[in-house]
């Protein structure tokens, strides 16, 4: 804004960009079911709450693009149904008036391999992975992880990233069912089948990222499905490699916030360097007429998650 006086100012209320958040819609076209735990999950009703954030996200006209962390369809979605609930879900994406990015998430891998899911959520796979970075303002850059890269799932049983993966969870969980974290203690309660890590080669990727994002003083937003930090999700649900990832990103001052999925309650936490993991609620776990997404206001010195219902507000202030 220019002054009369000559003396321009810079509008702070205004943010540079806005997207819009939504994670585990687990959808499926089955009756509501619980989670191992017994928490209610409501298969058939969680469409209707990504229904309901396309509407309010276009209503709000300012949103440059949306991210959704992953698990758009559920496990217990009938094997011969997968591709209908799939393009299902994406058709309400579709309905958003900008570009959604996508995430791979378990639950999608129960479904689908890699190579039918990556086209069908249109991932950049320039590496044959679904890990890729965008920026949508020249002050941000955007890291989107693979989470699933090393997995139990996803990959084809004689793949050597299943074997890989295999051998880790042989080696931290004695478990018959690998799922199972019976006997585990604390933090090792993370190495179940249902979670993943990041590959040596997606760390070295990250890290160049990181080093060029420093390089063009531009501040970094990681968007992974699985926490990174224990202090934001319950040991079961972090990434099995979350201090490897942790020590690239803690290198560099750009990282500011990661944002995740999966554990369905969401969390919140700023960990040893000031870096703020916020861990999204789940839309599946939305009892019927209750809602969970959000947008996000970025601005050069923080964001501000504004949630909708069962989402909860974050505002996450940089400390440099
Ligand atoms: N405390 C737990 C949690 C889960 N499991 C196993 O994981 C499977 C998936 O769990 P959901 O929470 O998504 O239902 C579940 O079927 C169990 O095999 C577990 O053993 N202990
Ligand atoms: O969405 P699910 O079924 O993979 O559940 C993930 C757990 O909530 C993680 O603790």
């Amino acid at each position: 804004m220019a002054l009369a006086n000559g003396v321009s100012t810079v509008d702070f209320k205004k943010p540079l960009f806005s997207f819009g958040v939504i994670t585990d819609v687990q959808y499926a076209d089955i009756p509501d079911g619980h989670s191992f735990l017994g928490v209610p999950r409501f298969y058939r009703h969680s469409i209707q709450v990504l229904q309901r954030a396309a509407v309010k996200w276009n209503s709000l006209k300012t949103l440059k693009f949306s991210i959704n962390f992953g698990d758009i369809i559920d496990g217990f979605c009938p094997k011969d149904k997968s591709l209908t609930a799939v393009n299902n879900v994406l058709d309400e994406f579709d309905k958003f008036n900008g570009p959604v990015y996508h995430m791979i998430g378990n639950h999608c891998l129960y479904n689908l391999p890699r190579d039918k899911l990556i086209p069908l959520l249109k991932i950049p796979s320039p590496y044959g992975c679904a890990y890729y970075d965008f920026s949508p303002s020249p002050e941000y850059r955007f890291v989107v992880l693979d989470a699933y890269d090393i997995s139990a799932i996803g990959w084809a049983q004689d793949h050597p990233k299943t074997s890989l993966a295999m051998e880790l969870l042989q080696s931290k969980n004695p478990n018959a069912d690998k799922n199972s974290p019976v006997g585990l203690l604390g933090l090792e309660k993370r190495f179940l089948m249902f979670n993943g890590a990041v590959g040596k080669e997606q760390l070295e990727w990250l890290d160049g990222v990181l080093q060029d994002s420093t390089k063009n003083e531009q501040k970094v937003i990681i968007c992974c499905h699985l926490p990174l930090d224990p202090g934001a999700a319950t040991p079961e649900a972090l990434l099995w490699n979350y201090e490897e990832v942790m020590e690239v990103i803690h290198q560099y001052e750009s990282v500011k916030v990661c944002f995740a999925g999966h554990a369905h309650k969401g969390g919140y936490s700023v960990d040893s360097h000031g870096i703020h993991h916020r861990v999204l609620e789940a839309a599946l776990e939305c009892p019927p007429g209750s809602d969970a997404f959000g947008h996000v206001d970025v601005y050069h010195d923080r964001l501000l998650l504004s949630g909708t219902d069962r989402m909860a507000s974050t505002e996450m202030v940089f400390i440099s």
